[in-house]
């Protein structure tokens, strides 16, 4: 640990091996290079067919300012009793509590979320005097009661786990019932701001301050003060867009902005908590850095998440991308805005521009709170109008305050303008997590989640804010570069598609599309294939991967590519027509108890039946089609023997990569009986249509192919008796 604790606050350090590493880089791209002249100088007119069917050619100082966390929730999909533990873990956070100041966001405006934060208001004057007694880390109950094994101090912590599970069975059992309980609701003034209450898409701003200095109340069983805490559900009505997510946080920064108004803002998604108690003295470290925290603008943590298993069957630890991705952006003037776990400046947040003249007086801060003379329920009153759904019409929020509107990326975007405002980022990758989350744990889930984060990406860069355009002169080209990297993810998905489908299909009708093994072509293609395969195995293992991991996460980067990217792709184009509107699929963030079985034995969960399933299936077996085809047609018709294997060698071991890659699909469609399987109305989909692809491909080019029906040798092998179909 002293290690750590003494390496400095900014260190550049050259990786290991970049040599090798730009000459390895350069010899693929040379192979890439030949590829393409192969391509090029190989098209296949049609009258030329015959000639593909032949084999031949083919430091910290605590300044006067204070915290605030921003946390929302949904309470169908996101517990309340989760989401009581993120705030009570950023609530013992490791730092003065008259300076912290936490915030919820419920957009769903459920009583029953605030009542588990009220519940967690009571709870917490325990808690906090536990963590700082017993220096408690993580400071999120739930998993520190998971990790504590045993303690010096049994006899406490028996009591205080009483008091928390206490505490989380009335919190369910208030959900399970759907209801608060009557003796709670009468005695808490709070609820009846439920009264005018019609659903979660129309109701008033709802804004209770739970602990607040000026309430004697507010203290510890210890009688140290508390931090603040606040709930808020802003307005919400139908005909008024909320703008998602996006626009719950723009309303937290205005209504924060009346209460305590801190400088340092921190936003932390529901599902995750604080692993860290000393990450936020750390951000601030960056922040009020003498030499280069006038230059920061946030300060982004690692997402990581706490529910991965060994071989991460939904490659949900996002390994590469934030291990050494995000450790490249940030020599190129920080990493993307991630959307949580992330410390920014407020007065940059909402909109400041960079000057080298900026220079911030940690000392000159007050507590706007403290300086009204105002009660608090005064208080309550004037922030709520901030909250108002009407307040930003003809205001400049969404647009050049606050989180940026109109992209299923919000914080990427916004991150994105920020540093196209002259500002940097700092990437803040702690040994011990600085904050834990929840991974999908689903195909389906991962599937939406990927879908709305390349919509996103793809959104923004065809946006006014494209790093390909707009932020050119902005940002360094490096990382205008790496914004395209992630922006262009959706468009991937052509490329992918066209290898998952096409070399298969020309793979039944004995047409290699690649060069034969004994052709000096093939060398290229055998070195980029080989090269960046286990380079990238490489990698994944250098990162605490397990090789079953790598596989793994090489078949989700298949289905993200062919069913994800597709759909994010057809949709960015349909809304910039107007022909869809914007939506934010919550992620789920618990699981029926049979699906959690599964995903701890590491089963793919498929489940139920979606379009982006189907195509996972229909592509999956349209391989399997080929492949078998191709295999038959080799034993019992042909008289070329394993010259097929020479010739189209690229092709069967793509096509067979594919279908081993696909090995879960197929359990999936016929073999598995548990509720995680594949629909069956996906298996007859799916089937039906990568049979008739394949039909269709051969009667196609048959048609094509007529003249030179009998041309090559190969020909006359691999085209006849499907004819008769
Ligand atoms: O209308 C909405 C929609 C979502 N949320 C909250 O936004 C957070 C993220 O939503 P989640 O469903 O958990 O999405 P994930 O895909 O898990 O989130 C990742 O992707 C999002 C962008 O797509 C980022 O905003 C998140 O920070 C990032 O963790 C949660 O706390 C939600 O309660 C709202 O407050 N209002
Ligand atoms: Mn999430």
């Amino acid at each position: 640990m002293a290690a750590v604790e003494h390496s400095p606050l900014f260190e550049t350090k050259s990786a290991k091996g970049r040599v090798f590493y730009k000459i390895f880089s350069l010899t693929l791209f040379v192979g890439i290079c030949f590829i393409w002249v192969f391509r090029v100088s190989h098209i296949p007119r049609e009258s030329e067919v015959g000639k593909w069917d032949t084999p031949s050619d083919g430091t910290f100082s605590s300044g006067n300012l204070s915290d605030k966390d921003y946390l929302k929730a949904d309470p169908g999909i996101e517990p309340p009793v989760m989401v009581i533990n993120t705030v009570l873990s950023v609530m013992a956070y490791e730092y003065p509590p008259d300076k912290l100041s936490v915030y919820l966001s419920d957009d769903a405006g459920s009583d029953i979320t605030f009542y588990a934060l009220l519940e967690a208001s009571i709870f917490a004057k325990q808690w906090l005097p536990f963590c700082r007694k017993f220096k408690v880390d993580p400071t999120s109950p739930a998993a520190y009661f998971k990790t504590i094994h045993s303690s010096t101090h049994a006899k406490e912590l028996v009591t205080i786990k009483k008091l928390y599970q206490d505490m989380e069975s009335r919190i369910e059992n208030a959900a399970k019932m759907g209801r608060v309980p009557e003796e709670v609701h009468s005695k808490h003034k709070g609820f009846s701001q439920w009264d005018s209450y019609s659903s979660r898409r129309d109701h008033d701003t709802i804004l209770q301050i739970l602990l607040h200095e000026k309430d004697s109340s507010s203290k510890d069983v210890d009688g140290n003060v508390m931090p603040l805490l606040v709930y808020l559900a802003r307005e919400k009505r139908p005909q008024v867009a909320h703008n998602f997510k996006a626009g719950a946080m723009n309303s937290l920064i205005r209504v924060s902005s009346m209460i305590s108004n801190g400088e340092i803002i921190l936003n932390v998604d529901c599902d995750m908590y604080s692993n860290n108690s000393q990450s936020l003295r750390d951000a601030l470290c960056f922040l009020m850095d003498e030499d280069m925290g006038h230059e920061i603008a946030y300060v982004q943590t690692p997402q990581c998440f706490e529910n991965i298993t060994k071989n991460d069957l939904y490659g949900g630890a996002l390994r590469v991308i934030f291990e050494v991705e995000f450790h490249g952006m940030d020599s190129l003037g920080g990493p993307l805005y991630a959307g949580t776990g992330c410390f920014h400046r407020r007065e940059i947040l909402c909109g400041r521009k960079f000057s080298d003249q900026y220079e911030k007086d940690w000392n000159e801060y007050k507590n706007i709170g403290d300086m009204k003379e105002v009660s608090l329920h005064e208080l309550e009153e004037q922030s709520k109008a901030l909250a108002s759904c009407t307040f930003e019409i003809n205001t400049l929020w969404g647009k050049e305050v606050g989180l940026l509107y109109g992209c299923s990326l919000d914080d990427v975007m916004t991150g994105l303008s920020i540093k196209c405002r002259g500002w940097k980022s700092v990437f803040y990758n702690p040994q011990r997590r600085a904050f834990l989350g929840v991974a999908p744990n689903t195909l389906p889930q991962t599937l939406v989640q990927h879908k709305r984060w390349s919509e996103g990406c793809f959104q923004i860069f065809l946006s006014r804010h494209s790093p390909a355009w707009h932020a050119y002169g902005l940002i360094s080209p490096g990382l205008q570069m790496a914004y395209c990297y992630y922006n262009l993810w959706a468009f991937i998905c052509w490329p992918t598609l066209y290898y998952c489908v096409i070399p298969s299909l020309y793979l039944l009708k004995g047409i290699p599309l690649f060069p034969q093994m004994s052709s000096p072509w093939f060398i290229p293609f055998a070195y980029v294939i080989l090269g960046d395969s286990s380079y990238c195995m490489m990698e994944f293992l250098w990162l605490k991967g397990t090789v079953k991991g790598w596989w793994n996460e090489l078949r989700i980067w298949l289905y993200k590519r062919t069913s994800s990217y597709l759909f994010a792709f057809v949709d960015t184009i349909l809304k910039s027509f107007g022909f869809s509107e914007s939506t934010f699929v919550v992620s789920a963030k618990v699981a029926e108890e049979e699906v959690s079985q599964r995903y701890e034995k590491e089963i793919m969960e498929f489940g139920s039946s979606s379009p982006m399933l189907t195509v996972v299936a229909t592509l999956a077996l349209l391989n399997l089609f080929c492949l078998l085809g191709m295999f038959l047609k080799q034993v019992f018709m042909s008289e070329g023997g394993l010259r097929i294997f020479d010739a189209m060698a690229l092709q069967v071991l793509l096509s067979g990569v594919l279908v081993l890659i696909n090995v879960p699909v197929y359990q999936g469609l016929f073999l598995r009986k548990d509720e995680g399987r594949l629909p069956m109305s996906v298996a007859a989909k799916s089937t039906a249509l990568a049979l008739s692809a394949c039909f269709i491909f051969r009667n196609l080019t048959n048609w094509f192919d007529l003249p030179d029906q009998f041309r090559g040798e190969r020909n006359t092998l691999w085209r006849e008796e499907w004819m008769e179909d």
